[in-house]
């Protein structure tokens, strides 16, 4: 079952077009990267799904029910951490949360119990002191916390990890991965080896338009075979490689890195083939052929150009 859907979205400020006929869906117990450059439409995005922006056109789906501009009604389904976190900075993180659990209509016994499960997964079980002075890590936990408190069957998270080190960063995306369990969730980066870390889907938004799309594992594999990298005996060789190379109909481009020749092509079997033969036919010694693990990094490259 899918948790959020969005079908034809579009959104203009002023005369300025900003999200242009956004479609995809997150289902169940997933972890959904919505990644793209500063000023994408990521924002712009999750706030239509929070209803705090109106749409131009399309339809948001949260477990089935449309969300209307303006009312807060499926965001009984929804955490939300926004990409700074507020809070009270007199509290310490229980009363906090005990405010909140207040605030959301529920009873005393159960936001002390969920507050207790939420802090130790967050880790801050036992921090009694007041959230004024906690580090950035600290805050964005406790807004998960936060966030998870009334059990939403939804997480939004705006860059949760964008403003931490490495560490914090680490600390986030396993609570995420922990969270992943009870709950689906939406998170906006622009940081790629945090959603290879834990990510089953993606969708690439770039400039209001979503450019790919699907399961982390499939994108991958279906760019698997096309990249490979050639070492020559000789890399003093390597123009004459890449002159021979871009005569080939099935090469889609190559450059040169380091000593080596990393070449893009289409079709595998055939296209690998012409390879070898073109450097047997130019006696080009080889040193190693080797097919690369596309990156995150080189598909987001590709198709933000
Ligand atoms: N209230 C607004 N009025 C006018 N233009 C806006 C408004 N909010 C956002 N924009 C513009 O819409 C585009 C998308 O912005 P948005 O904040 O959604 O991008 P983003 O992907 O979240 O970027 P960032 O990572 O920088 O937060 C940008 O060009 C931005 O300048």
């Amino acid at each position: 079952m899918d948790i959020l859907s969005l079908s034809h979205i579009s959104k203009r400020f002023g005369r300025l077009p900003v999200i242009k006929d956004l479609s995809f869906s997150v289902p169940e117990h997933s972890v959904f990267g919505f990644i793209g450059k500063n000023g994408s439409g990521k924002t712009t995005t999750m706030k239509m799904i929070l209803g705090f922006l109106s749409m131009d056109g399309g339809e948001i789906k949260v477990c089935g029910e449309k969300v209307v501009y303006g009312s807060s009604k499926t965001n009984r389904f929804i955490g939300y951490l926004p990409d700074v976190p507020q809070f009270y900075p007199y509290m310490t993180p229980k009363e906090y949360l005990a405010l909140c659990g207040k605030v959301a209509g529920l009873s005393a016994e159960r936001t002390a119990k969920r507050s207790q499960e939420l802090l130790t997964l967050v880790g801050l079980d036992g921090i009694d002191r007041r959230i004024r002075g906690f580090s950035r890590g600290m805050n964005q936990r406790l807004g998960i916390a936060q966030a998870l408190l009334s059990e939403p069957k939804l997480l939004i998270c705006d860059e949760p990890t964008s403003a931490l080190d490495p560490i914090g960063r680490k600390e986030i995306l396993d609570i995420l991965a922990v969270a992943k369990t009870s709950t689906t969730i939406l998170f906006s980066t622009h940081i790629l080896s945090d959603v290879e870390r834990v990510c089953d889907n993606i969708g690439v938004l770039d400039e209001g338009v979503l450019k790919l799309e699907g399961n982390l594992n499939d994108i991958k594999n279906s760019y698997r075979q096309d990249t490979a990298l050639i070492s020559l005996a000789d890399p003093g060789r390597n123009q004459e490689l890449m002159e021979g190379l871009s005569q080939l109909s099935i090469i889609k481009g190559c450059t040169e890195k380091e000593r080596d020749v990393v070449v893009r092509f289409t079709g595998t079997e055939a296209a690998r083939r012409q390879i070898l033969e073109l450097l047997l036919s130019r006696n080009l010694p080889l040193v190693r052929f080797e097919l690369l693990e596309p990156t995150l990094e080189n598909l987001f490259l590709e198709v933000v150009q």
